[in-house]
């Protein structure tokens, strides 16, 4: 927010009857914030009702007031503001409300049902723009205002059958969520949207031109595939239901295979697209589905645990897994949207939140060093997770930020090296023997604990090398430890380890690569084909 200017917490716009007025009044009670209406405070200002100044001065005149009027608000009002549905028509009002979104503000498009909003908006009477015809005069109007309120707010929300309440939370989900825009080279642009409720923006991500939907999900994510299955009928898309096995044994050839073969069943052309709901497992075989279905469809992935909301679901990597190993047959393939649902972690189990946070302290290691800070502050609120309580817990915003900024380390090298030639391997921070452990223990390990291991290894071999300082060495054990996360292992021995390093994507020929810190957290450094008294005497030092 621009200094010295007061902000609206957010801004309705929308047809006539959509409900700005009511909703957003419930809005402001629910966030407990005070709401203002654009018209009553320029019927205040003008000291006549808005029928009267029309017939006494015109609809220019009155736009002019309103524009007014509404510039002052948008910067000096902290509350729910409604506008009148004329005013995003007037290009001086667009332009100031470009500049709220662009200080971070959020403009809602209430979207109402049109039969809906022609039915309240006939209520009462008083609105000299529906003179006449009222029917047909709004629906000429709203032909001519949808799309600029398309393309005007920031925050599209559609009602249909909803009561004031229902729609108010609706929208206020909606504002308090976060999104990481994805662009880069090879990269389909397309947003992460973090928060309560994200999933309601299905039927936006999917478009109109889809018109079928595979969803792709497991059992133990039943409610919430249930839940994506309900807005995607709702919003008119024909929903093929597809349950694949739990976890890594949803990652396998039978089971793509599998899908396939129902996609064709059920005549899935190159307009229709999938949608995955689960876990990093799952988000990771939908993603194959969708890049390999006719060569490639659309897909959203709606992650449900911590690991796949700050790392599987984003970033482009699909696969699946094969006996020689993980994720060894994939593809690169961008998703059109990820709406991470934090609704969904309230069925999350605790070990496997507290798995996902070895993802985000690597992240805060590689690059931005206020993940480790909050980390350290909320180590006890967050080891402690419990998803039956933590739906509007203050832990809640401290987790939405982890995942927003988690997520932006990892945009930020994806978006600049889509493929993993060079920056996007320091994504890569202790997986080098994070994905051995993994492997010589039959995956029994998961993926973020045997990371945390692979980040004190990683700090060893640096530590060995003169890059890091012991005591960064030592702050890496004390912050994984604190959060609940493993920071050794005894499970095999160094050659076992040393032939499966050698495996590594990383590798180049016989020779091993890593990627370590140089310094300071933040600043990463490939190292290649270190000494190997260097990789054996770290390895010694991670054993218990
Ligand atoms: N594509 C990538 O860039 C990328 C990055 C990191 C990891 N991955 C992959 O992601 C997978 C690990 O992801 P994961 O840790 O989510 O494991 P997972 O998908 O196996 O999920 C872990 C368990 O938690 C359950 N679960 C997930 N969300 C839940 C919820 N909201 N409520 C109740 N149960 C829930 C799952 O059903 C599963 O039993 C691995 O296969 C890994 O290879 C991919
Ligand atoms: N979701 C809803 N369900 C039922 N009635 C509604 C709903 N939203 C608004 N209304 C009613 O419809 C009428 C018009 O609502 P209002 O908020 O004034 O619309 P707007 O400000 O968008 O023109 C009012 O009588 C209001 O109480
Ligand atoms: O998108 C990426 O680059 C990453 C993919 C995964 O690693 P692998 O590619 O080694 O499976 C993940 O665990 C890592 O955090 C980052």
């Amino acid at each position: 927010m621009r200094r010295g200017i007061i902000r609206p917490k957010a801004v309705i716009i929308g047809m006539m009857g959509a409900g700005k007025t009511r909703v957003g009044k419930e809005v402001a009670h629910l966030m407990h914030l005070s709401f203002a209406d654009a018209d009553i405070e320029i019927e205040r200002e003008v000291g006549m009702k808005i029928p009267a100044y029309f017939e006494r001065y015109g609809e220019p005149a009155f736009r002019e007031v309103e524009a007014d009027l509404i510039a002052d608000y948008l910067e000096d009002f902290d509350g729910i503001f409604s506008l009148g549905g004329g005013a995003p028509m007037t290009p001086s009002t667009q332009d100031a409300l470009a500049d709220y979104i662009a200080d971070g503000g959020r403009v809602v498009y209430l979207d109402a049902d049109p039969h809906e909003a022609m039915e309240r908006a006939n209520r009462g009477g008083g609105r000299p723009m529906l003179n006449g015809d009222a029917n047909a005069r709004w629906r000429k109007l709203y032909k001519q205002r949808d799309p600029v309120f398309r393309e005007v707010a920031n925050v599209h929300v559609r009602t249909r059958r909803q009561t004031p309440q229902m729609a108010a939370r609706k929208v206020m989900d909606m504002i308090g969520e976060r999104t990481v825009h994805v662009t880069g080279s090879g990269i389909e642009p397309y947003d992460v949207v973090i928060g309560e409720g994200a999933m309601n923006h299905l039927a936006d991500v999917l478009g109109s031109k889809v018109a079928k939907v595979a969803l792709i999900h497991t059992q133990p994510v039943q409610r919430h595939s249930d839940r994506a299955r309900t807005l995607l009928r709702q919003g008119g898309y024909d929903v093929i239901d597809i349950v694949v096995p739990d976890a890594e044994a949803g990652k396998t050839v039978d089971v793509a295979n599998g899908v396939w073969r129902r996609l064709g069943d059920e005549g899935f052309t190159r307009s229709d697209a999938i949608v995955g709901v689960g876990g990093g497992a799952a988000t990771d075989l939908a993603g194959f589905i969708a890049a390999t279905w006719m060569r490639g469809i659309r897909y959203v992935n709606c992650p449900t645990s911590l690991l796949a909301m700050v790392d599987a679901s984003t970033g482009g990597k699909t696969g699946i897994n094969t006996e020689a190993g993980k994720n060894l047959v994939g593809s690169f393939y961008t998703p059109a949207g990820v709406l991470a649902d934090t609704k969904t972690l309230a069925s999350l189990p605790n070990d496997i939140f507290i798995e996902g946070l070895g993802e985000v302290a690597k992240s805060g290691f590689i690059e931005d060093t206020e993940i480790l800070r909050i980390l350290e502050e909320h180590a006890d609120e967050l080891r402690a997770f419990d998803g039956a309580t933590f739906l509007g817990s203050g832990l809640e915003d401290v987790v939405c930020e982890l995942i927003e900024r988690t997520v932006t380390v990892k945009v930020h090298h994806v978006s600049a090296d889509l493929k993993e030639k060079g920056k996007r391997e320091f994504l890569n921070y202790g997986h080098t023997l994070g994905h051995a452990i993994e492997k010589l223990e039959h995956f029994r390990w998961r993926h973020g604990n045997a990371v945390a291991v692979g980040c004190v290894y990683a700090a060893e071999l640096a530590h060995q090398l003169g890059y890091i300082d012991q005591e960064l060495v030592d702050y890496h054990r004390a912050l994984l430890s604190s959060l609940g996360l493993p920071i050794s292992w005894n499970g095999g021995t160094f050659d076992d380890v040393l032939a499966l390093m050698h495996k590594d994507k990383k590798a180049r020929g016989n020779k091993l690569r890593f990627v370590v810190l140089d310094g300071t957290p933040g600043h990463m450094i490939h190292l290649e084909d270190p000494p190997a008294d260097a990789v054996r005497e770290a390895f010694r030092r991670i054993q218990h």
